[in-house]
């Protein structure tokens, strides 16, 4: 097997998360991500930014064993794609994203919002839930600032609270891999602020699994994660740690336009030059 993040891999799959060799997904006649190889260990928190049609929701698709790859070999939690039952391997991993968000009904309460989705995991469905349970849910509910909006129906939440109910719910099946596709999108200054502060406590959990956030802006990346992926037109630019990839001159070419790159403290800024 070849390297992979110039990084000898393992003889043993199960100590990644993530590994992707060679990996192309192909959809009528499109490259959406071509010959691409990746690999994420259990301590690590990455993220995947580009611009818009890069292929990082392809790509987040693929590690949530949502999609099959149409060449190459994808390995999630060391099963390997098409030779495992998906079902009970999504089972292992929380996924966030607008389309998660599309499915939960407006007037489900809160923290049934959450709670649930141990039950959906586990093929049942109850009317009450234990009260291990629902402690567990106010738990996470609480972590991320929310706990008071408990007993609210889903659909009277901010676009913010949203994604924080669903970031708490994709937490509840203590998953081994999070997956947060575009978290920030559509929140105010101080709700995106609020949510990289949130998102940031969780990358410095060392009970946290590992992660991956795609987004499109430097700005989101919270302080604590380790590892970045630059993809553009379905290749990638750049990938490793952070502080080799975050780069004006990868940013650049990721964008397809000249920018700056700034840190300011523990967070990116990026502007045209
Ligand atoms: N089923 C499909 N058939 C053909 N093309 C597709 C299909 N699904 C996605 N694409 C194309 O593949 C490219 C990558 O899509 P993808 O959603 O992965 O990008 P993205 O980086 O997440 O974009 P965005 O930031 O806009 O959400 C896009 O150009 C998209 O139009």
């Amino acid at each position: 097997m070849r390297p992979v993040n110039d990084v000898a891999v393992p003889d043993n799959l199960a100590d990644l998360v993530i590994h992707m060799s060679g990996v192309g997904v192909r959809r009528g006649g499109n490259k959406l991500l071509a010959d691409l190889d990746w690999a994420v260990e259990l301590d690590e928190r990455w993220v995947v930014l580009g611009p818009n049609g890069a292929g990082k929701t392809t790509l987040l698709k693929l590690a949530a064993a949502e999609l099959h790859p149409t060449t190459g070999a994808v390995h999630v939690l060391g099963e390997r794609l098409g030779r495992v039952d998906v079902f009970e391997l999504r089972t292992r991993v929380g996924f966030t994203s607008a389309a998660v968000n599309g499915r939960i009904p407006p007037e489900e309460k809160v923290r049934d919002v959450v709670v649930s989705a141990g039950y959906a995991v586990m093929g049942r469905w109850r009317e009450s839930y234990d009260e291990l349970d629902t402690e567990r849910a106010d738990e996470l509910l609480a972590a991320l600032g929310i706990v008071h909006l408990a007993d609210r129906s889903y659909g009277t939440l901010s676009e913010g609270e949203r994604k924080r109910t669903l970031i708490a719910r994709a937490l509840m099946t203590d998953p081994e891999m999070l997956l947060l596709d575009e978290p920030a999108a559509g929140l105010d200054l101080g709700g995106r602020e609020d949510l990289v502060a949130r998102l940031s406590e969780l990358a410095f959990d060392p009970d946290a699994p590992a992660m991956v956030l795609v987004t499109h802006h430097v700005e989101e990346i919270p302080p604590g994660f380790t590892h970045a992926m630059l993809l553009s037109d379905g290749q990638v630019v750049s990938v490793g740690l952070m502080d080799d990839v975050m780069t004006s001159e990868n940013l650049s070419a990721a964008f397809g336009q000249e920018l700056l790159l700034q840190r300011s403290g523990d967070r990116f800024f990026a502007r045209r030059r």
